[in-house]
């Protein structure tokens, strides 16, 4: 964290302070289903506020093509941040020209301002300077609470940053710290334990991995890409057969770096992809021919949890099975109560992120238990894939 200047390395009082957050929260039936994302900015939030900071909050919301249209509008998430943050929250209905310029001028210390999705500009995506230059006309400087739109290039998570003094919020700078002792400077054995649907999403995350932890274990829908290119039949399970080749370059990878790989060993198979389906669990060289694998089997999970034994550190993104019907969430839940338990007693550093894999450690009722977990989607998977992110990449530059 050395490396980009926090809240430590400035005096905020009374300055006009653009706080870049990532206010892209789920929406179900016009209501906001998870605040996860409000409430983790909240310590940067209050901090300013104290420090009588004049905040104003810029944030993306959707992806809008067309410009302004009120599905997009950031306007009813000014009231639920105002709840969270116990302050008003005052909508201002653009994110530049005179409105946004009189309204970031007329605030008091203390005051937050939300102004309208930057991305009604097209200038936001295109990373425009004229548009970032636009943006900087309402503030003294710019603090990125953002990281999970940190992989994006766009003018309020990148080009405003070369505008104005830029600094670190404290959820960047939790989130950094976190990811860092994830994989940038771990504690050794590492084990990184990765799910999810398809090989075809992580190849990049799944060869950088390799290079770097000391076990690899492969679950969910993947495991059976990874199967099937060493000539075991999956049956009518998930596959993506033409990436056979790639699962075995990443094996032979593996095997040069050291890095032990974990596929399972039995699996549970069942002919219906719906909850409460007829299952058996077998051994993965004996899957019935009109039978799909939905999850990792009980000797499978024995063996992750001795990997987690082993391990220092473990990094998770995805879930090992298809943990959204039951009871193919057992191996995905055994396995994250383990290395919650594990964190929890044993000192264990436990890193997660992704949207499913979020919403899997809550269905197991272990968010709360793990060391760190990214609230990041896409940030997070380009993280994982030894990317460099340009909304950190300019912090540090700056
Ligand atoms: N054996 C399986 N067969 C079919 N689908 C599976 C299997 N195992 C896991 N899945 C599915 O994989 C999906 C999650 O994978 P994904 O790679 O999207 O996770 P993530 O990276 O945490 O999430 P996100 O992409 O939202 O950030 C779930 O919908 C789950 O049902
Ligand atoms: O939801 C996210 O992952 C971030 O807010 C980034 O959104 P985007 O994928 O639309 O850029």
């Amino acid at each position: 964290m050395a490396a980009f200047r926090t809240l430590d390395d400035v005096d905020v009082s009374n300055k006009r302070v653009l706080v870049r957050v990532d206010l892209n929260v789920p929406v179900q039936d016009g209501k906001i289903s998870d605040t996860t994302r409000i409430e983790r900015i909240k310590p940067t939030i209050t901090e300013l506020a104290d420090k009588g900071a004049r905040i104003i909050l810029l944030a993306h919301f959707g992806r809008p093509k067309n410009g302004p249209d009120e599905t997009n509008s950031l306007k009813p998430v000014a009231e639920v941040a105002a709840g969270i943050f116990g302050r008003p929250v005052a909508f201002v209905p653009d994110c530049i020209g005179d409105v946004a310029e009189a309204s970031a001028a007329a605030i008091q210390g203390g005051d937050i301002l939300l102004f309208e999705n930057t991305r009604f500009h097209n200038g936001e995506e295109k990373n425009d300077p004229e548009f970032a230059k636009a943006l900087a006309r309402s503030g003294d400087i710019f603090v990125n609470d953002a990281f999970s739109a940190a992989h994006r290039a766009h003018a309020s998570t990148e080009g405003l940053a070369h505008l104005l003094p830029a600094y670190a919020g404290r959820t960047m700078q939790a989130e950094l710290d976190a990811l860092e002792k994830g994989l940038g400077n771990p504690k050794r054995p590492v084990v990184a334990i990765v799910g999810g649907a398809k090989v075809s999403t992580k190849i990049d995350l799944l060869q950088n991995l390799v290079g770097k932890v000391d076990a690899l274990v492969i679950g969910g829908g993947m495991a059976n890409t990874f199967l099937a290119a060493q000539g075991i039949d999956v049956g009518k399970s998930l596959c993506e057969h033409d990436l056979a080749e790639t699962a075995r370059s990443i094996l032979k990878a593996a095997e040069q770096s050291e890095c032990a790989i974990v596929l399972p060993t039995d699996a549970v198979v069942a002919r219906e992809f719906k909850a409460n389906a007829e299952n058996q669990v077998v051994s993965v060289d004996a899957v019935p021919s009109d039978a799909m694998i939905l999850d990792v089997g009980p000797q499978t999970v024995g063996a992750i949890a001795g990997w987690i034994d082993k391990a220092a550190t473990v990094v998770w993104n995805g879930p090992l099975g298809a943990f959204e019907i039951a009871p193919f969430d057992k191996a995905t839940v055994a396995a994250a109560k383990h290395a919650a338990a594990r964190t929890t007693d044993g000192g264990l550093v436990s890193v997660a992120g992704g949207g499913d894999t979020v919403s899997a450690l809550n269905h197991a009722g272990v968010e709360d238990q793990f060391t760190y977990v990214s609230t990041a989607g896409g940030a997070f998977l380009e993280w994982m894939e030894g990317k460099e992110l340009p909304g950190v990449q300019v912090l540090k530059q700056t």
